[in-house]
C-alpha cells in the first residue's frame, strides 16, 4: 500500500475505485466497504484508493482540547488498511483551501483529475466542498460528464457503520472488551513506548512495563485489569495489564502498565503493541502492598484460565 500525506503527491491511477471516510477503528462495517471496493477493482483491473482526513480540524483549532478520542491512530489505521490489501491511502489535512473548494471543483479537480476516479463508493449522506454543499446527487449528476460510476452504500449499512464506531468507543470506555472486539473483528490494541516507573513492580515480584502513548487523541479503555497479548519485536507474549492511578501506592498519574508472563528482558524505550482480550476486574485500593501482591497472584491465575 502506498500512503500519501498530501493529495498533491498522488498521481492518477488507472481505473481508480475510490471511497472516502474517517474509518476510525477499521471495524467490520468498514471492512465490508473495503472488500466491496476490492471486488470492484478486481473485476475492472483497477486499483483501490481510500481518501481519509487527518488531523481532525478540532485538533488544529483547539490543540489543548483532548476530548476527541479515536479507536485507531492514523498510523494504526494505515497499518490495518495495508493488511486488508488497500492499494493507495491518501491522508489529507482539513485545510482551509481544501474545504473552500466548490463541490464541482472538488469532483473535477480532486476526484477526476487528481485521483482518476472511475468508480466511487460512497454513503448517501456524504457531504463535501465549501459549506458541505456537495453531496451524493452532485456525484450522480457529474458522473456521466466526467466518466465515473457512483455506487451508493445503503442507509442501513451507513447506520451500522456509525453505530459500531460509537459503540466500540463506549464499549472500551465501559470495559466491555468482548463487545468492542466483536465489532472490530480483531482485538483492540494500543501502541506505545516503555518508560521508567517507580520500580516498585520488581520488588513485588511483578515487574510492569509502563507504556506511554504518543498520540493524545488515542482512546484508552477504562481503568481496570485486562488479559492481553504483548507484541515486542515481532514476538507475542501473554500478560496482565493495568490501567489506573495506582491508589494503593497513592499514584498521581494514570498509568498503563503490563506484567508480561514468562518474560525477563529490559525493554525500556522500546515500542510495543498491546492487544486487549478480556476485562478481569476493576481498580482497587489495597491497604498494603502485601494485599496487592496476593491479588496479583490471583489475577495471573484468572488471566491464564481464559481462552485467548
Ligand atoms: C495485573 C495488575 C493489577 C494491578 N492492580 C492494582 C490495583 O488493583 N490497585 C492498585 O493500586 N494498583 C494495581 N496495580 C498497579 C501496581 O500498583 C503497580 O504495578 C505497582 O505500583 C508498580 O508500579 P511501577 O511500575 O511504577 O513500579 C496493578 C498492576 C498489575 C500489573
Ligand atoms: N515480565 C516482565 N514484565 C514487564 N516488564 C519486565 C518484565 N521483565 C523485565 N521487565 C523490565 O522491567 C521493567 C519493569 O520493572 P519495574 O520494577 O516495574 O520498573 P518500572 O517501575 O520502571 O516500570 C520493564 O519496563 C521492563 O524493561
Amino acid at each position: 500500500m502506498r500512503v500519501y500525506h498530501n493529495i498533491d503527491e498522488f498521481t492518477a491511477v488507472n481505473n481508480a475505485v475510490v471511497t472516502i471516510g474517517t474509518f476510525d477503528g477499521v471495524h467490520i462495517g468498514h471492512r465490508k466497504i473495503i472488500s466491496g471496493i476490492k471486488e470492484l477493482a478486481a473485476s475492472t483491473g483497477g486499483e483501490t484508493v481510500i481518501l481519509t482526513f487527518f488531523p481532525h480540524p478540532r485538533m488544529i483549532l483547539h490543540p489543548e482540547d483532548e476530548s476527541l478520542k479515536l479507536i485507531t491512530t492514523i498510523a494504526e489505521k494505515a497499518g490495518l488498511m495495508e493488511k486488508l490489501g488497500v492499494d493507495h491511502l491518501i491522508i489529507t489535512p482539513f485545510s482551509r483551501d481544501f474545504s473552500n473548494q466548490s463541490a464541482e471543483s472538488y469532483i473535477r479537480d480532486v476526484l477526476v483529475n487528481k485521483i482518476g476516479t472511475k468508480k466511487i463508493v460512497i454513503g448517501y449522506d456524504h457531504r463535501f466542498g465549501k459549506d458541505r454543499q456537495g453531496g451524493f446527487e452532485d456525484l450522480q449528476r457529474l458522473g456521466p460528464v466526467y466518466g465515473f460510476d457512483v455506487v451508493e452504500i445503503p442507509e442501513q449499512d451507513i447506520n451500522e457503520v456509525a453505530i459500531s464506531s460509537t459503540r466500540i468507543r463506549n464499549a472500551l470506555l465501559s470495559g466491555d472488551i468482548d463487545l468492542a472486539n466483536a465489532f472490530l473483528g480483531y482485538p483492540f490494541f494500543i501502541t506505545g513506548n516503555v518508560v521508567r516507573g517507580d520500580q516498585i513492580g520488581r520488588q513485588l515480584g511483578y515487574p510492569t512495563a509502563n507504556i506511554v502513548i504518543e498520540e493524545k487523541y488515542k482512546l484508552v479503555p477504562c481503568d481496570g485489569i485486562f488479559a492481553v497479548t504483548v507484541i515486542i519485536a515481532d514476538q507475542k507474549y501473554k500478560g496482565m495489564a493495568y490501567i489506573g492511578s495506582r491508589p494503593t501506592v497513592n499514584g498521581l498519574t494514570r498509568n498503563i502498565e503490563v506484567n508480561i508472563f514468562d518474560f525477563n528482558q529490559d525493554i525500556y524505550n522500546q515500542t510495543i503493541r498491546m492487544e486487549f482480550h478480556h476485562y478481569i476486574r476493576g481498580d482497587v485500593k489495597f491497604s498494603s502492598l502485601d494485599g496487592l501482591k496476593v491479588q496479583l497472584a490471583q489475577d495471573k491465575v484468572d488471566v491464564l484460565n481464559l481462552d485467548f
